[in-house]
């Protein structure tokens, strides 16, 4: 079975890239260790630090941010980082080429009952003569993704990874490398499953509160097939799925907070995830247009975030068809 590293060179993936994705690799075997030992090592719990989001951050949304910062910061190719649980972007060196774009834990919620989370990142080419230490710099569409990426710490660590030429899927070995166990991850066309928190039902826009409400009455209605639900609370996990076995994701736009355009970051959990999701032929929508289309104005937007199976996503489209000048549409574009 070929490593990372054997599958990329044989793929003709540039040097620096390879080294830069294996430094990430590297990055999440330490995290899976301090995940491993959990209680043992002392790092479950909360802190009482706020990040710029407005979270409380635990301690290993802390640790893995420094695990990945500081073995990051260290390569010649790597021009800046920005971070989820970081304020500000922090540059690297001013002649690297590229830039990376994490969430260093995702699905926080889940760690102290030892449930799925995971890490995503994202690899931007820096754009002319740029300040790494600048959000500006790191404002690119989705699109413009050279590589994204997660890993999922779960009964094993798996990485899937997309450089723009499909999705590949490895898992961590005994040996301490990422073997790869499958080429060209498709999600199939079709699917009755999906992953949605239904305890925001009361604040969606009516829209989706008809779509979810058609999938919730099955076959008795007017998709004339029963759907079941799954929903782990991390996006990782949930993604992973719908990698895996297909089935619609969505974090959709709701009226707690009509400013912002979703829960989701688009920099470092709505892009990484598109790209993945349309490398494998499914599809990734805000209800009214593509997330990797949408030109960013912070490192820490939000964004609302439909992804999966490509007929479940066209079918949820067309329920918003009609309202695509509302205000999920304006926030969103
Ligand atoms: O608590 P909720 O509303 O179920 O939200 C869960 C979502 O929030 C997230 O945990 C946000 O990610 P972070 O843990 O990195 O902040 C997603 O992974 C997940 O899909
Ligand atoms: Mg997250
Ligand atoms: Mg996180």
């Amino acid at each position: 079975m070929k490593t990372l590293g054997q599958f990329l060179i044989s793929h003709d993936e540039e040097k620096d890239l390879v080294l830069l994705l294996e430094r990430i690799m590297l990055s999440c075997k330490e995290i899976a260790v301090q995940l491993r030992e959990g209680a043992l090592a002392g790092v479950l719990g909360s802190t009482d630090i706020t990040n710029v989001q407005g979270e409380t951050q635990k301690k290993l949304d802390i640790i893995a941010n420094e695990v990945l910062k500081r073995n990051l910061l260290d390569l010649e190719m790597v021009a800046g980082i920005a971070s989820e649980e970081e304020d500000l972007p922090v540059a690297g060196n001013h002649k690297g080429r590229y830039l990376v774009v994490f969430d260093p834990l995702d699905g926080s919620s889940n760690i102290d009952v030892n449930v799925s989370v995971g890490t995503i990142f994202s690899i931007l080419e820096v754009q002319s003569n740029q300040d790494c230490s600048h959000p500006d710099a790191y404002l690119q569409r989705g699109r413009q993704q050279v590589a994204a990426g997660y890993v999922l710490y779960g009964p094993s660590a798996t990485l899937c990874l997309t450089t723009g030429d499909g999705v590949h899927q490895f898992t961590l070995s005994d040996t301490g490398d990422f073997l790869l166990c499958q080429e060209h991850m498709q999600i199939p066309t079709s699917t009755q499953e999906f992953a949605i928190n239904m305890s925001n039902q009361r604040f969606w826009e009516p829209e989706t509160q008809h779509y979810v409400g058609d999938l919730l009455k099955g076959a008795d209605g007017s998709r004339e097939k029963n759907f079941n639900m799954r929903w782990i609370a991390s996006m990782v996990a949930d993604v992973h799925r719908v990698l895996t076995r297909g089935g619609i994701f969505m974090y959709p736009w709701d009226n707690r907070d009509p400013n912002k355009p979703g829960k989701l970051r688009l920099m470092y959990e709505g892009n990484p995830m598109s790209f993945l999701v349309e490398q494998a032929g499914g599809l990734s929508t805000t209800c009214y247009g593509d997330i990797l289309d949408i030109e960013p104005k912070h490192i820490h937007q939000r964004v609302s975030v439909a992804l999966g199976s490509k007929e479940e996503i066209n079918t949820l489209m067309e329920y918003h068809a009609s309202a695509r000048d509302n205000t999920a549409a304006k926030l969103n574009t």
